[in-house]
């Protein structure tokens, strides 16, 4: 492939990137670059009035960032690595510089700055080579911007703070990610889309093409910024070596266009878009005062008040398996159904239409039919069944639910109101009941396997040789993690009643290596060894003295370089963001779910630092923190 020669020649080099940034790592990682993160610790403080353009100050930032890590790799962990990247990407408007906002509030006097007009995003890379002479670090800095044009639409009001509101714009630059949600707000883009994302990548393989292969000595003094060798001529590169031999094929860069990944089009008012249904009678007009604007259909309060019946009839025709049903047997009709599953031909008829209007089944006039994802998610055998969860949702969830008023009042979980005991009692009836066991392990099983891929990969782990994951259950991460990481070795640490019922869930197709199942009390027992613990929806269960109590153990059993992978969904900082977690919370278990920083707190309190977030935008968000090195 005609970039391999210049990213070839950091293949043997020990490749640092100074950055916390996913969308760097990502970057870099698509087009085959390997490379050790470590994000920066250097504050963003640099005086801005002192440099003469904006694109100065990303440059310095960016070389700061970058020689913080190389200082630091050096010094304390007495590893020099060969090249560090550094960068930073600011957002200049009327000629002041926006970085990322610090609350809610800056990224409104952020985001309506932009509106309606055309900003500048800089991004400043710095590339540092480092060597070691006797105990010195010398350094050779090479560095550069970029500029991207990128114009706004006009944004409204109630837009904005649905934007601000959906948490994304809080660790980006200027208040918005142009790769997601902010592409809605985006009317163009001129120059690179990567450079606004955080990292201009053609421009940083030409700066490589230009260090690596310098031009012949005569034509030297022809050689300015803007005419640097373009990419397609990298394939005419060679010095000779042949390092498209030991540099793996790789994917192309991947590289995102705003047409592809974020359609300028103008942002409607979905409120203003519901379409009005016959038999609801809505005063249009102005009488009695009522203004047209205020006769809207609340299309959203109207679809909550309407959301247990939806959630019930999903719950219901789960837990009857018509899905199972219509997967093996459909397109049936009501009473084909009726008489599969024993109920009356009447009632299921409703519930199925119900489905049809849900959008989980299909009627035709040969019968009901599964949808494609009823038949991936709501089959209990299905690739990504959510059977489980179901289950556990209808029979556990709903009873607790129903009595959210008695929990709201009396501030307590209401296990003794839904199903007449503590709910100590309850949870150890989860191993006494083997039925109740089962439910409980698939409705874990099904998460888990839904959202181990996302997290396997969340980061990458392959540093790490040996992995723990506590309360795994039926190792349905473990697996995803031996598939991704063939070389590594996969514990799964939990109580001796789960592991001994986890053989139903195990895949059918064994992995190279086995996953190893350990059980024991991770309150009590010892801890397995290994670089890396997971733990995986598990901190959000459980009150201050049992998180004490656990961290403290694997803070004590972790060496320093070894890490721990959180797994939950995390709060924005104002705790109301995303909506599935603040819902969560209500069945009042004596634990709780906390933002970013205060996981970031957490972690620190019991010796973990350099944590790094993946916030997913899925079912659970990543957290990835490292035991501290002991000082030099
Ligand atoms: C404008 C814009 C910025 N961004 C991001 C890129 C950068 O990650 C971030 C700007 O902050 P930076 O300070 O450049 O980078 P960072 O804090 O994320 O990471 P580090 O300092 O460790 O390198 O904003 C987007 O993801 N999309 C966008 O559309």
């Amino acid at each position: 492939m005609a970039l391999n020669p210049v990213l070839g020649k950091l293949v043997s080099k020990r490749v640092v990137l100074a950055s916390a940034s996913p969308r760097r790592q990502e970057i870099l990682t698509n087009v085959g670059l390997r490379f050790e993160v470590v994000p920066s610790w250097f504050k963003e403080t640099l005086e801005k009035s002192s440099f003469a353009a904006p694109y100065e100050y990303a440059i310095e930032t960016a070389k700061q960032k970058a020689l913080e890590v190389a200082n630091r790799m050096h010094v304390k962990h007495l590893r020099t690595p060969d090249v560090v990247i550094g960068a930073d990407t600011i957002v200049t408007v009327d000629e002041q510089i926006l970085e990322k906002p610090v609350d809610k509030q800056d990224a409104y006097r952020m985001l309506s700055r932009l509106s309606g007009k055309e900003h500048s995003v800089f991004t400043g890379v710095a590339i540092i080579h480092c060597s070691s002479k006797g105990n010195q670090l010398e350094t050779e800095i090479t560095d550069f911007y970029e500029e991207t044009k990128v114009k706004f639409s006009d944004l409204s009001e109630e837009l904005l703070w649905e934007y601000i509101h959906s948490g994304e714009p809080m660790d980006k630059a200027g208040g918005y990610g142009i790769q997601a949600l902010g592409g809605m707000l985006v009317e163009y883009v001129h120059g690179d889309f990567l450079n606004v994302v955080g990292f201009p990548l053609n421009h940083f393989c030409k700066k490589l093409a230009e260090l690596y292969y310098p031009p012949p000595k005569h034509t030297v003094q022809h050689i300015k910024h803007d005419s640097i060798p373009s990419v397609d001529t990298f394939e005419n590169l060679s010095d000779g070596e042949s390092e498209s031999s030991n540099f793996t094929e790789h994917k192309g860069a991947n590289k995102l266009d705003s047409s592809g990944m974020c359609p300028s089009r103008p942002v409607y008012n979905c409120e203003n878009t519901s379409s009005v249904r016959t038999g609801f009678t809505v005063p249009l007009g102005n009488q009695n005062g009522v203004s047209e604007s205020a006769a809207k259909l609340p299309s959203k309060i109207l679809d909550l008040m309407d959301g247990f019946k939806a959630s019930k009839a999903l719950f219901v025709a789960s837990k009857l398996k018509m899905f199972d049903y219509l997967k093996n047997k459909g397109p049936l009709k009501a009473v084909d159904v009726a008489n599969e599953v024993g109920t009356s031909v009447c009632g299921t008829e409703r519930l199925l239409d119900a489905c049809v209007a849900l959008g989980l089944l299909e009627k035709t006039s040969q019968g009901y039919s599964n949808t494609d994802s009823a038949n991936i998610y709501l089959t209990s055998d299905g690739e990504y069944s959510l059977h489980g969860y179901i289950i556990h949702s209808n029979d556990h969830l709903w009873p607790l639910f129903t009595n959210l008023e008695s929990a709201v009042r009396e501030g307590s979980r209401q296990n003794h109101r839904a199903f007449g005991r503590k709910a100590e009692d309850l949870f150890k009836d989860y191993y006494h009941s083997q039925e109740v066991k089962q439910r409980f392990m698939a409705a874990m099983h099904s998460i888990a396997h839904l959202t181990a891929r996302d997290l396997a990969t969340a980061f990458d782990l392959s540093q790490f040789k040996s992995t723990c994951d506590l309360g795994g259950c039926t190792g349905a991460l473990a697996h995803e993690l031996i598939q991704i990481y063939p070389n590594m070795k996969v514990t799964v640490f939990d109580l001796p009643e789960v592991i001994a019922n986890i053989s139903y869930f195990q895949p059918s197709e064994q992995c190279a290596a086995p996953v190893t199942f350990v059980s024991g009390d991770f309150f009590k027992d010892n801890l397995p060894e290994a670089d890396l613990y997971i733990l995986s929806r598990v901190l959000h269960d459980w009150p201050d003295e049992k998180i004490h109590i656990l961290l403290s153990k694997i803070s004590a059993v972790c060496k320093p370089g070894s890490a721990l992978l959180v797994a939950e969904i995390v709060l924005d900082e104002q705790k109301t963001h995303p909506p599935r977690a603040v819902l969560q919370s209500l069945s009042m278990t004596e634990g709780k779910q906390r933002s970013g920083s205060e996981y970031k707190q957490l972690l620190e309190k019991y010796g973990f630092t350099n944590t790094q977030f993946k916030i997913t935008g899925t079912l659970l968000d990543a957290v990835l923190c490292f035991k501290k090195n002991l000082s030099p």
